[in-house]
């Protein structure tokens, strides 16, 4: 893995952030020069963004930046002309690094005018400002005067604020919002809470944000998403020691393309048989849900795994055979209400015969014994749907402590309340509660959402950061649950760590489901559709690869 990559993974707190920074400036490197180095890549970024060389100035414009080609400043074809942009300025750093960023647009040749409402200003902000007054860029103190602009700069607040917005500056950025203009955001947008990504008050809605050095965990938390925007990672060079010195370990980390494809079973070795590369056993399916089991064992193709075993009730094994012909599917004794009533595996077959076992999607709640009978067994298990619910009747953690193999539970936000009802809610800091869940249960847990994400009992946490909104539909779970525990079957004969081929999955269904979007419309994913995504969007993932 590059170093674009490696850095691109971590994920940091403020505080986390702030100890980064300060070994930086032991080390002796000057503040003012680093936020000079930081701004200077963000104005760049801006230029790439909204501005581009074939500008056609017009006659004033012309007038003044004659002839270099520096100064052929022009809206890109995705954005109008830019004639004025805002820059909104904070006490501290963040609003330093605006007013870096507003010289430079000057320098450019672009019309740029700061509001900053504060009197108070750190040193370093309170130079820039002086400074940037001093070019004639006009500076507002009351939101009134500022006057309408093609673009926002967010450098209100970044890691420093500490409190709720309130009184005149938010209700300047609640006006700003309602303008409908687009706001790039240095480092988070000002007013979201670092770490969770709670509102503080209100927040700046942004169209980007700018994530400076390392990517800060409130952005990866679903409450923040409506605020973010498009999110960028500007690298400024952090040294990679000072990065390992101050997380060490556990870490939270983003998955990756780079990551997740390490991760999977390719190539196989070439010499091989279908048991060397996993046998998954899937218990699922009812007679009011075959839909489940369907699109479960649809999931478990794409994985690739060596042998797959589908357990159902009877009276739709039928139904089974016809859309996985390559599956054994099991044919079991149901309850009146159609679930499975006792497992009966095929002669000298029982539980300890498979890599994993998944269980859960289409089961029902009847199916209560058949849950019970996979969590004394010593496989690695995955629970899902119902078999979260029975679980969690059962008493999540009490349960789990008495297994001695790893359990990985996939529960969405109203799963884990079940579960876990002594917990924070997830709706709050889905990271503090998934990592609390983990640990208490000594499970892996996934908690689904826009961001989903994954700890494992030893603290260590998982998020993936790409994902499609399509995904919200009937099914796509059970796809999720069938990939999964197909390549945690590969991964136990290939004794590959089941964590990270559980974080692998998440990203894999996202990505199946972002190209599904891009090519149906988000409309268009349904969960059958997605499962015939999984493959197509890992070859194109591969080649893209091998061509970089
Ligand atoms: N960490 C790094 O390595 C770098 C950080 N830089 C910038 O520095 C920023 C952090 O700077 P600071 O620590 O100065 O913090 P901020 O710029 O986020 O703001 C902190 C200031 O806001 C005040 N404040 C906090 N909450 C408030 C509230 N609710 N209402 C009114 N005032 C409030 C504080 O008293 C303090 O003066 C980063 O977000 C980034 O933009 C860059 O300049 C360079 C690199
Ligand atoms: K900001």
């Amino acid at each position: 893995m590059n170093r674009q990559e490696q850095i691109s993974q971590i994920v940091v707190t403020a505080q986390q952030m702030r100890d980064i920074e300060a070994r930086i400036f032991a080390a002796g490197m000057p503040v003012a020069a680093l936020m000079e180095k930081v701004a200077g890549l963000i104005a760049s970024r801006i230029q790439t963004l909204y501005l581009s060389e074939d500008t056609i100035l017009g006659d004033a414009e012309r007038e003044k930046f004659p002839a270099s080609p520096r100064h052929r400043v022009t809206a890109s074809s995705s954005f109008p002309r830019l004639n004025k942009i805002g820059i909104l300025v904070g006490p501290g750093h963040n609003g330093g690094d605006a007013l870096v960023v507003a010289r430079e647009l000057h320098f450019q040749g672009l019309e740029v005018c700061i509001w900053c409402p504060f009197s108070k200003l750190k040193e370093l902000t309170s130079q820039h400002l002086q400074y940037a007054q001093s070019l004639g860029i006009p500076c507002y103190q009351s939101i009134e005067d500022l006057p309408d602009c093609d673009l926002l700069v967010d450098g209100l607040f970044g890691f420093g604020l500490e409190r709720e917005l309130k009184d005149s500056v938010a209700s300047a950025i609640n006006h700003l919002n309602d303008k409908s203009v687009p706001i790039i955001s240095i480092d988070v947008p000002s007013g979201l809470h670092t770490d969770t990504g709670e509102v503080l008050g209100t927040a700046i809605r942004a169209s980007y944000t700018f994530c400076l050095g390392l990517w800060k965990l409130g952005l990866l938390q679903d409450q923040a998403l409506e605020y973010v925007g498009k999110a960028e990672l500007i690298d400024f060079d952090i040294p990679w020691a000072d990065v390992e010195a101050v997380l060490g370990n556990p870490q939270v980390k983003r998955i990756i393309r780079a990551t997740a494809l390490s991760t999977l079973p390719l190539p196989r070795p070439p010499v091989t048989h279908k048991y060397k590369e996993g046998h998954l056993l899937l218990i699922c399916g009812s007679r009011r849900y075959s839909g489940g089991a369907i699109l479960t064992g649809l999931g478990a193709r794409a994985s690739g795994v060596g042998m797959l075993s589908i357990a159902v009730p009877e009276s739709i094994k039928s139904i089974m055979v016809s859309h996985l012909p390559e599956a054994l599917i099991v044919g079991c004794p149901e309850t009146k209400t159609g679930a499975i009533a006792q497992l009966q595996l095929p002669e000298n077959t029982d539980l300890s015969s498979f890599s994993a076992i998944a269980c859960g999607p289409g089961l029902t709640k009847d199916a209560v014994p058949i849950v019970q009978q996979v969590l004394e067994s010593a496989n690695p298990l995955v629970l899902d749907a119902d078999g979260l619910n029975i679980l969690a009747e059962m008493g999540t953690s009490q349960t789990l402590q008495k297994r001695n193999a790893l359990t990985v539970l996939t529960p969405h936000t109203g799963e884990f309340k079940r579960l876990f009802p002594e917990l924070p809610d997830a709706k709050q800091d889905r990271i503090k509660a998934v990592r609390a869940a983990a640990k208490e249960s000594g499970a892996v847990v996934l908690l689904k959402g826009a961001r989903t994400a994954i700890a494992d009992p030893q603290g260590s946490i998982w998020i993936n950061p790409e994902s499609t909104p399509a995904l919200a539909r009937g099914g796509s779970g059970d796809v999720l649950t069938g990939l999964m525990s197909g390549l945690i079957a590969q991964a136990v004969t290939r004794q590959l760590p089941i964590e990270k081929m559980v974080a692998t999955a998440a990203w894999w269904h996202a990505q199946a489901g972002i190209l599904a979007a891009q090519e149906r419309t988000e409309l268009g994913v349904d969960a059958f559709t997605l499962t015939e995504y999984l493959i197509r969007v890992i070859s194109t993932t591969l080649e893209i690869s091998d061509r970089c």
